[in-house]
């Protein structure tokens, strides 16, 4: 198995490489070479596996012999021991066709943790086979950060630097990022917008001078090696309810577009999903494009559910290589349109072909606190948080184009108790921390607050890394 850059012009990596290498080196996101496949009955045999065990299924063709499987069965049993629900990512039935996946029972709380437990191991394990230190910067809009906080923490062979926007994430996502004041770990809150931080973080890879100098990684889901683990609960769910003899449909709540585009990649490996639902809050700009065709980026609106106050969708790149045949050079150009001018438009055609799977929904503010009211009543007590709601709620739109015979499962991406206030304004009722984080608005908190300049942050990275500088403590 080897991987290519959707920009064509970068060198193809094996498994250990791309998990390192974070943004190909022409800008571009690494995808596999060509999606390994499973057979019906071999889809047939994952049922009533342990979530572990069907991980190690379905990722260990992604390894291309780089490491053993007995090596990352290990890795990954020692990853889900970290969950508190032994399904990991536990189904629960709402009425006659719909279902909720629940991805909140990781140590933080969101549906991060199920692809970071595993790469915070991973890392560790090739970096200490090749005897190397990476940097590691990532952009968070509130969640992303504090998963990988939490998998890299106190690692000798990584510094960890997490830009969020200042102000913009709620205070339990902000308290788990930045009370956690391990020595490797370094919090930005960024004057500017997730776009802004995410924006900096591919500066600082497209900057190759910087990258080889601080040997940088990522951890967002520009990083291939978080779309693979992504992937396994899809196949989780479809073979309980029961593929590959029953078609399955997700509705995704999206942001940056890695959850739905790891759908997508189950898709391609053979599991039967009959469609895929992407449900996005005020910040429409997915919505619009599966309308119209047309991706066109506005002011980032603040939103209750703020880890999707998103407007360049990053992963969206993966799924347009393959609307443009994997043309690398002709992506790079509409990319390049894209950056200058803020807009882009896909053929009719093109369109045409995403629209057989894909289906978009706006979910404003007033429809997703009715959707979080709403399933509280109708469930007899279920919380959901702000951005669960927006899936629901954009599954509920899309029901009536839908077979009913085909079950729709929304992601449950994050656990209510991350969004007290919105949630506690929905429901009358404030979702408390579950025991491990009970202390959290007593815990110190350590970060540094930067302007949107991106030599400010590069100099912030370059005299913090304990590797060439003694760390001197932030205030
Ligand atoms: C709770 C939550 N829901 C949904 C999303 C959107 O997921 P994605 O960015 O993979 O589209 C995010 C952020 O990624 C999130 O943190
Ligand atoms: N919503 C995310 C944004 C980053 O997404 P990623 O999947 O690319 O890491 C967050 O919570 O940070």
């Amino acid at each position: 198995m080897r991987y290519i850059s959707t920009r064509g012009a970068a060198p193809t990596l094996a498994f250990d490489e791309v998990l390192l290498a974070g943004l190909a080196r022409d800008g571009g996101l690494y995808v596999p070479e060509t999606w390994p496949t499973f057979s019906r009955d071999e889809l047939r045999a994952m049922r009533g596996l342990p979530y572990a065990e069907l991980a190690v299924r379905v990722m260990a063709p992604f390894l291309g012999g780089r490491l053993t499987e007995l090596e990352f069965a290990e890795l990954v049993r020692e990853a889900y021991a970290e969950f508190d629900h032994a399904a990991v990512t536990p189904l629960v039935q709402l009425d006659q066709s719909t279902w909720v996946m629940e991805l909140f029972h990781g140590p933080t709380l969101a549906f991060k943790d199920v692809a970071l437990q595993l790469l915070g191991r991973l890392f560790d394990h090739v970096l200490a086979k090749k005897g190397q230190h990476v940097t590691i910067v990532g952009a968070t809009s509130g969640d992303t950060g504090s998963a990988a906080i939490e998998a890299c923490r106190d690692r000798d062979a990584i510094d960890i630097f997490i830009l969020h926007p200042k102000g913009r994430t709620s205070e339990v996502q902000r308290r788990q990022m930045t009370t956690v004041l391990s020595s490797n770990v370094h919090n930005i809150a960024l004057e500017g917008s997730f776009d802004d931080c995410q924006d900096l973080v591919k500066a600082m890879f497209n900057d190759t001078a910087f990258r080889d100098e601080q040997n940088l990684s990522a951890v967002n889901s520009i990083n291939w090696a978080r779309i693979m683990a992504q992937i396994v609960y899809y196949f989780a769910a479809a073979v309980q309810l029961g593929a590959p003899d029953r078609p399955v449909s997700f509705a995704v709540p999206t942001g940056n577009f890695g959850n739905v585009y790891a759908a997508y990649g189950a898709r391609a490996m053979g599991l039967p999903i009959e469609r895929l639902v992407v449900g996005t809050n005020s910040n429409d700009i997915l919505a619009r494009f599966f309308a119209t065709g047309t991706m066109s980026t506005q002011a980032v609106t603040p939103t209750i559910s703020p880890s999707m106050d998103i407007q360049i969708s990053s992963n969206f790149e993966r799924l347009l290589f393959d609307l443009y045949d994997r043309d690398g050079a002709a992506l790079a150009d509409c990319m390049a349109r894209f950056r200058a001018g803020g807009s882009f438009a896909v053929t009719s055609e093109q369109l045409s072909r995403a629209r057989l799977l894909f289906n978009g929904h706006k979910v404003d503010e007033d429809l997703t606190q009715a959707t979080m009211t709403e399933t509280r009543r109708l469930t007899g007590g279920m919380m959901i948080d702000p951005h669960t709601a927006v899936g629901l709620a954009a599954a509920r739109a899309e029901q009536p184009n839908l077979d009913p015979a085909v079950p729709l499962v929304t992601l449950a991406c994050a656990h209510p108790a991350k969004f007290p206030d919105a949630v506690e304004r929905a429901t009358g009722v404030r979702p408390p921390l579950p025991p491990r984080l009970a202390d959290l608005y007593e815990r110190e908190e350590r970060l540094t607050v930067l302007p949107n300049d991106l030599k400010t942050v590069q100099s912030f990275v370059r005299s913090q890394v304990r590797r060439t500088i003694v760390r001197q403590g932030v205030a």
